[in-house]
């Protein structure tokens, strides 16, 4: 049945859903550039400034949630360089929170070849959008992870 075809080909996650291991809001701490994060996003949120006090103010969030709002503030600039860069970030804390927890890791893994999509329907770049024509830019940093950790496997 093309149905249950599709199934097997797809595997879907919002990136905001915290009960999901891969998700950036799931809260799974991870060390990096000589910090405890408490989750991918809190970390990705705080890489949008430079302001060292701003940063840890994010850090200490206490929800990914309240990370992301602190992260949206208009009252503190953002790195000029930001939208060039914001991928990589959130590919460097995805990797690393993978790497230290073997759990998640082993998820990511056995989605096999599967295609990963972000179905957020709000967000057309980290997501798939209503129309599902967004980006998918968060299903597909985890594509390139999935890719890594299988060939550190592989060594
Ligand atoms: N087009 C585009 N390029 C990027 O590199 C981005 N990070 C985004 N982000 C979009 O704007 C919303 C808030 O920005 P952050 O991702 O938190 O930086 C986000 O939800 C995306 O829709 N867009």
């Amino acid at each position: 049945m093309l149905f249950n075809e599709k199934e097997k080909t797809l595997f879907t996650l919002t990136r905001d859903d915290p009960s999901n291991p891969l998700a950036s809001y799931a809260k799974s701490g991870f060390e990096l550039d000589g910090y405890e994060w408490p989750s991918v996003e809190h970390y990705y949120q705080a890489m949008k400034f430079d302001d060292a006090e701003y940063r840890e103010q994010i850090r200490l969030a206490a929800h990914p949630a309240d990370a992301a709002k602190l992260g949206k503030s208009r009252r503190h600039q953002k790195r000029k360089d930001w939208k060039k860069n914001s991928v990589t970030y959130m590919t460097r804390a995805t990797y690393i929170k993978a790497r230290s927890h073997a759990d998640v890791a082993q998820m990511l893994l056995n989605s096999g070849d599967m295609e990963i999509k972000d179905l957020s329907q709000y967000d057309y770049f980290w997501g798939s959008g209503r129309d599902l024509r967004g980006e998918n830019a968060f299903g597909k940093m985890l594509m390139g992870v999935r890719q890594k950790l299988r060939k550190e496997l592989e060594k």
